[in-house]
């Protein structure tokens, strides 16, 4: 159970390169909507403040304040570190702009489960998705550390934050749909 105090800080990731999309990622429309607008959507009930990591200032018309990685190009740990370091937070929220179908469901189920570093959602392959996640204020230093010492590679940062993995609860029918599909290119759009 969240103390009333407790302060969530959710991090829409928006920072990549969409090399596979050929197009700004987020700002792509899928099913009459952008598809960082199905994610800041998924986040907002949940969320004191709200953040998008990207250095564009396309996503400006979204009223959200906007955080450019510190250091370019590392990564998603980049995106997470520099945001985690601009608003301090006692919980962050992090999700990627292109999973639409990941309910705030989800979110809630995480939330209530925390009770560590992080807690990370399996997928129904058994994939782990760090970055439709939830980390506590303790993992940022982890963060940090990783982009400090150019260790980027998500799996190994896992395996220090040492995150509580679990499948979402399976009586939950949006759970068989492919959740945690993420639309990469313009292929995975017209699907
Ligand atoms: N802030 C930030 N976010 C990133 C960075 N790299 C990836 N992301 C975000 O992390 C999520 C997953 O990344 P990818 O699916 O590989 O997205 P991408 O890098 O834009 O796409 P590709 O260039 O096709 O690999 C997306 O929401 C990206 O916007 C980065 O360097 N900085």
């Amino acid at each position: 159970m969240l103390k009333k105090e407790t302060k969530i800080v959710g991090i829409v990731l928006s920072g990549g390169k969409s090399s596979r999309m050929g197009q700004e990622k987020g700002l792509v429309k899928y099913q009459g909507k952008a598809l960082i607008e199905y994610a800041i959507e998924t986040l907002k009930p949940l969320c004191h403040e709200m953040v998008i990591s990207t250095a564009n200032d396309d996503y400006s018309y979204l009223g959200l304040p906007m955080i450019a990685d510190e250091i370019p190009d590392c990564g998603p740990i980049g995106g997470i570190s520099t945001c985690m370091k601009a608003i301090e937070a006692d919980i962050y929220l992090v999700i990627s702009c292109d999973v639409p179908h990941v309910p705030t469901q989800l979110f809630v189920d995480l939330l209530a489960e925390l009770n560590g570093n992080a807690i990370i959602p399996i997928d129904e392959t058994g994939r782990k998705q760090p970055l439709v996640a939830c980390y506590a204020s303790s993992a940022s230093a982890y963060f940090h550390e990783a982009l400090e010492t150019g260790h980027l590679k998500m799996m190994s940062l896992l395996s220090k934050i040492h995150p509580l993995y679990i499948e979402p609860s399976i009586d939950l029918d949006y759970y068989k749909q492919n959740l945690f599909s993420n639309l990469n290119s313009m292929g995975d759009i017209s699907d």
